[in-house]
């Protein structure tokens, strides 16, 4: 369990983190969603005791991260890819920190094998490529077998299979009944490992709710209607509040009603309808919409110059 209360860091005149109060529980993967220069690094270095928050406190398990004896069997972190020495082997890397931790080895031999390392444990890991090294930071958040893991963008640098891996890992570590909090900028793939999301912008919160919820908050109510008459259904169907667009062809989109209401429509017209579809906003279409105003640098579209 990760409660942060009223957490705050303030970099000179930066307000990184202004006031998060948030509860990650057990048993589910808990996504950790923002824009850009939101603030979900600076709140996952305080987690782990990596930074001093400016007001406020975090605990982990019940205590700040600095107070717990054997931290490592408490929480596991993946910050940044390729945080370790490159000279050594990840094999090496992982009995150190076992070392240093009253971890035993054969805990080493099991995570590597856990994250499909086995090939590549000997190799000097400045060698290894990023999505091998993400899987070595994976393996040392693994190491101590740890209640709760935080992991910053662990997707980075994973090709399709190791993107589908790491979604099973996470899913398989929060059945266990541990605490999963993790960030990552791909929402499709957040949409199918989390089960809940805490979504910040500009260091404040934006949202912490399920997923559905998250995404059912925005939906526009949109609706695909294909008919043999979407001329006739569409001057029925237009009216304050609702949008309808025509591609021309036989199908109609039709924002700000229902699919009961334009089925209904349709039949008291005698219009034939071939599809009616509600349509759920994606989880990236939410995000935009919900952190529209918390985005810090927002890309300008200007004209090229003639
Ligand atoms: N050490 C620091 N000194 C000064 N400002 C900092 C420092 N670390 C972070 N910041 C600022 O605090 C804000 C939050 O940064 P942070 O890296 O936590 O955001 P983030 O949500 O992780 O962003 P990204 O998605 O781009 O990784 C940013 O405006 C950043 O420039």
């Amino acid at each position: 369990m990760i409660e942060a209360r009223a957490l705050t860091k303030r970099y000179g005149d930066k307000l990184a983190v202004d006031n998060l109060t948030f509860t990650v529980r057990p048993g589910m993967v808990t996504g950790f969603l923002g824009p850009n220069g939101a603030g979900k690094s600076t709140t996952m270095r305080m987690i782990l005791g990596l930074d001093a928050p400016t007001s406020g406190a975090v605990l982990v398990n019940g205590r700040p991260y600095a107070e717990h004896a054997a931290p490592l069997r408490e929480v596991g972190a993946l910050l940044e890819a390729r945080s370790f020495h490159p000279g050594r082997s990840a094999f090496h890397h992982l009995l150190a920190l076992a070392r240093t931790s009253g971890i035993p080895r054969s805990r080493v031999d099991d995570v590597i094998e856990a994250v499909g390392l086995s090939g590549a444990a000997r190799r000097r890991a400045g060698r290894l490529s990023l999505g091998m090294a993400q899987r070595l930071g994976l393996a040392t958040a693994l190491l101590g077998d740890p209640r709760t893991v935080v992991l910053d963008e662990p997707l980075n640098g994973l090709d399709t299979e190791g993107i589908r891996w790491v979604r099973t890992l996470l899913r398989d570590l929060a059945a266990e009944g541990r605490t999963v909090f993790v960030s990552s900028h791909l929402m499709n793939e957040m949409a199918l490992t989390a089960q809940h999301l805490i979504v910040i912008g500009q260091g404040r919160l934006i949202a912490d709710t399920g997923v559905a919820e998250f995404i059912r908050a925005r939906d526009r109510g949109v609706v695909r209607v294909r008919t043999t008459h979407p001329e006739a259904l569409a001057a029925r169907l237009s009216g304050p509040g609702v949008d309808v667009s025509f591609d021309g062809g036989e199908t109609l989109t039709v924002a700000g009603s229902t699919t009961d209401r334009i089925g209904r429509l349709a039949a008291a017209a005698r219009i034939t309808l071939l599809e009616l579809t509600a349509q759920q906003a994606s989880l990236e279409e939410a995000f935009v919409d919900q952190t529209r105003d918390a985005v810090e640098y927002r890309a300008l579209t200007t004209g090229v110059p003639s």
